[in-house]
This record gives structure tokens, C-alpha cells and sequence, in this order.
């Protein structure tokens, strides 16, 4: 069965910041309803985790659902040990890293150490990965949309309200020096959105 387009949509996340830029990006397009709801998050690929929660939220609330993983993901890091032990070493830091390693160094590092964590490498791109996966209601297959900014690693500048905010720079601000209308123009989460508008779009033509 072909997804159809909802009157609403729960947004089930337990991150206040999130919530908040989703509302205003989406504000006029979609009724949404947010809900917290402590759901397990499997260890797999970005992707993989997202689709997967997406399933948990539409089994746990009955009804349309959207989730959303987010992650920043360095380009020293990845290249580091090689193209052989890249993909070894890849799976153990994309599934240790989703759940525990970048909230733990978010924690530990904060915002304003969080550049140390290239401090030995000349190559300080990162980019912000963001997939929404949204899922009709139990037993639906989920839909996934994902955006993506590359910037880099710099040290702090900024409000320290959101994340690693004010440490991820694009186009020579950071995204806590930006208005939040322009981070939303540019951000990896802005991204995704505007392709579940366009979904959205289609699929109430439909
Ligand atoms: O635009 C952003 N700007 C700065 N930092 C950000 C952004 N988006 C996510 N972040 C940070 C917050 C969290 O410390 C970490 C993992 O995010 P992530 O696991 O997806 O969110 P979460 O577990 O807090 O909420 P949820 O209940 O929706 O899973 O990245
Ligand atoms: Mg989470």
C-alpha cells in the first residue's frame, strides 16, 4: 500500500533543541504533536538506526510518526587507518559511536573542547548527517529523508544553547553565530526537512 500523506504527525524525540527548530521549520505545513518516548536504539548504521526507531515510535504511539537521528561525522577520523581497516574500523565507530561515543564526548569535551578532537589532524571537515525517517503507524514500512552540511571543526564561537552548535562552522560562522532562520536554510536538519515537505506535497496530491 502506497504511504499516504497524515493530517498530523507525532515528532517523538527527547531533545527540547531538536523539537524546537523542527516546530519552526515545519510550522504551516504539518500539524505537529510531539511525544517523548523512551525508545531503544539498535547499534547499525545512521540509517539503519533511524528507520529502525521510526518502527519502535509508530509500534509504541499507533499513529504517524516521525524520528530523527542526527550525527556528526569527521573526515580525519574516517580516513585514518586505511582503505582495508577503514570498513572494520568504520562499523565499530558508526555503531559505537551513534549511541555512546559522541554523547560521551558532547559530555565530556563540551562544546568548547569539542575541537580538541582533531587537534592532531590538518583536515577539519566534518559534516552534519541528519535522517528523519517517518512511519505511518504499525506495521508500515518507514520513509526515510536525509540532509547533510559539510563545515568543519573550529573552536568555539557563540551561543553554547544547542549541541555542537556553536563549534560546527559553515561558510565562516558558526551555526550558533547564525540567525536561526539562515542555520535552517543551510542545516543538515533544514535539509532533510525540506525533502519531507516535498514528500509531503506529493503525497497529498496523490
Ligand atoms: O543541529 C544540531 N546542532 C548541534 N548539535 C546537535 C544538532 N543536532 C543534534 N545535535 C547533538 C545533540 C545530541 O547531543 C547529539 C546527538 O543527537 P541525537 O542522538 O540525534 O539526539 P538525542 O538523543 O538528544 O535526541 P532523540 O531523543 O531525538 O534521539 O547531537
Ligand atoms: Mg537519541
Amino acid at each position: 500500500m502506497a504511504p499516504t500523506a497524515p493530517t498530523h504527525l507525532y515528532f517523538i524525540t527527547g531533545n527540547a533543541n531538536k523539537l524546537a527548530e523542527v516546530q519552526a521549520i515545519l510550522d504551516g505545513v504539518i500539524e505537529l504533536r510531539s511525544k517523548n518516548v523512551d525508545l531503544v536504539e539498535i547499534q547499525g548504521t545512521a540509517e539503519e538506526v533511524t528507520i529502525d526507531k521510526a518502527r519502535r515510535a509508530a509500534a509504541a504511539v499507533g499513529e504517524p510518526v516521525l524520528v530523527e537521528d542526527t550525527c556528526l561525522c569527521f573526515k580525519a577520523m574516517n580516513g585514518l587507518p586505511g582503505p582495508y581497516m577503514y570498513e572494520h574500523f568504520a562499523t565499530a565507530i558508526t555503531s559505537l559511536c551513534l549511541t555512546y561515543l559522541r554523547k560521551w564526548f558532547m559530555k565530556s569535551l563540551g562544546p568548547h573542547g569539542l575541537h580538541k578532537m582533531l587537534a592532531g589532524f590538518d583536515d577539519k571537515s566534518a559534516t552534519a548527517v541528519c535522517n528523519f525517517a517517518y512511519c505511518e503507524g504499525p506495521d508500515h514500512e518507514p520513509i526515510l529523508f536525509q540532509g547533510k552540511t559539510e563545515g568543519r571543526l573550529v573552536e568555539s564561537r557563540g551561543p553554547t544553547v544547542f549541541g555542537w552548535d556553536s563549534a560546527f562552522e559553515v561558510g565562516g560562522q558558526t551555526y550558533a553565530e547564525m540567525e536561526k532562520k539562515d542555520k535552517h536554510a543551510i542545516s543538515h536538519r533544514g535539509r532533510a526537512l525540506d525533502k519531507l515537505k516535498e514528500w509531503l506535497a506529493q503525497a497529498s496530491d496523490a
